[in-house]
């Protein structure tokens, strides 16, 4: 992404933060509520686009848009259709905090303390719900091109061999050492989920969204692997952005939008790329973008 920030703004960008320091988070939040204003900094619900869901930070009213290159400590988002900002304002009727780019463990030397650092820094920000979003590939023979998957529970795959945001040392004040999972994904917001679509004709499934560590897709071995345990769409995120989220009480809706089918055979393979990722994201971002305004819209807080 093109920088074009002042001296000044780069050198603080560059500062070093800790993302395993509370206070250093704390001192990340101040900046944000200096360069925006406490009152517009103070959200309810946070939403991560992922590379599904990039038209949701375009609808956001009244916005206040902030480059992550001048929030102190906030790495650079690389992939394409990421586009880098934080996006303060109204959606349906609530105050929200939209992330437009999110950082992926393979951009960042699989740093997930560092790539986590948004969720913590959201949760400084007040928001109580946040709404997280990616483009995957489907396992599940019902998934189609351009289908929404809503995401019932995850298969943590980096975590499993040692990769998790929480592995270090944990102050309390983050939250609790052993974070139980159980409920990652809130069963009354997907019952929401379910019934907005219910009524607007939204074919919606719920499946298991697996994370792998990525970047190179995977092979129709590992992907035949992932089907055998329960897996239905797999992706290269959201799942540590999750368990942080829970480590701080915040409660979670997630979404896959599929953007390929994911290969099960390596004699009937066909390519994936990101173009295509891109180009079905695009294609059905929009009504998915819309969506979860709606959802959004209903939600209590
Ligand atoms: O941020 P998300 O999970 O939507 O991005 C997906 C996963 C990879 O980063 C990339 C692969 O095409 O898109
Ligand atoms: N695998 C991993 N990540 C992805 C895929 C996939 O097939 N599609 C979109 N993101």
């Amino acid at each position: 992404m093109e920088n074009n920030n002042s001296p000044t703004q780069a050198a603080e960008h560059d500062q070093k933060i800790d993302p395993r320091n509370y206070d250093d988070i704390l001192a990340v939040v101040a900046s944000i509520k200096e360069q925006v204003g406490e009152e517009t900094a103070r959200s309810d619900i946070g939403i991560i686009c992922g590379s599904g869901l990039g038209p949701i930070g375009d609808t956001v009213q009244e916005p206040t848009i902030l480059p992550y290159s001048k929030i102190p400590g906030f790495p650079t988002t690389h992939v394409v259709g990421h586009k880098g900002n934080m996006i303060f304002g109204k959606l349906g009727g609530k105050k929200v905090v939209c992330l437009q780019g999110r950082f992926h463990p393979y951009e960042h030397n699989m740093d997930l303390a560092l790539c986590t650092l948004p969720v913590r820094v959201m949760h400084q920000l007040g928001i109580k719900i946040m709404i997280v979003s990616n483009a995957a590939g489907g396992i599940n023979a019902v998934l189609r091109h351009g289908d929404l998957m809503l995401i019932k529970d995850h298969i943590f795959l980096p975590a499993l061999a040692g990769f998790s945001p929480l592995v270090g040392c944990n102050d309390p004040r983050f939250g609790a050492r052993f974070v139980s999972v159980h409920d990652a994904y809130d069963k009354q917001l997907r019952n929401l989920a379910i019934e907005v679509g219910r009524r607007s004709n939204m074919t919606l499934y719920e499946g298991v969204y697996v994370m792998s560590g990525g970047p190179q897709y995977e092979s129709p071995a590992e992907v035949s692997l992932f089907k055998t345990v329960g897996a239905d769409a797999l992706g290269m995120s959201t799942c540590h952005e999750v368990t942080v989220a829970r480590q701080c009480g915040i409660k979670v809706l997630g979404f896959s939008l599929i953007t390929n089918i994911a290969n099960l055979d390596a004699d009937q393979s066909v390519e994936v790329s990101h173009e295509e990722v891109m180009d079905i994201a695009k294609q059905a971002g929009e009504r998915a973008s819309s969506f979860v305004s709606d959802i959004v819209q209903e939600l209590s807080l």
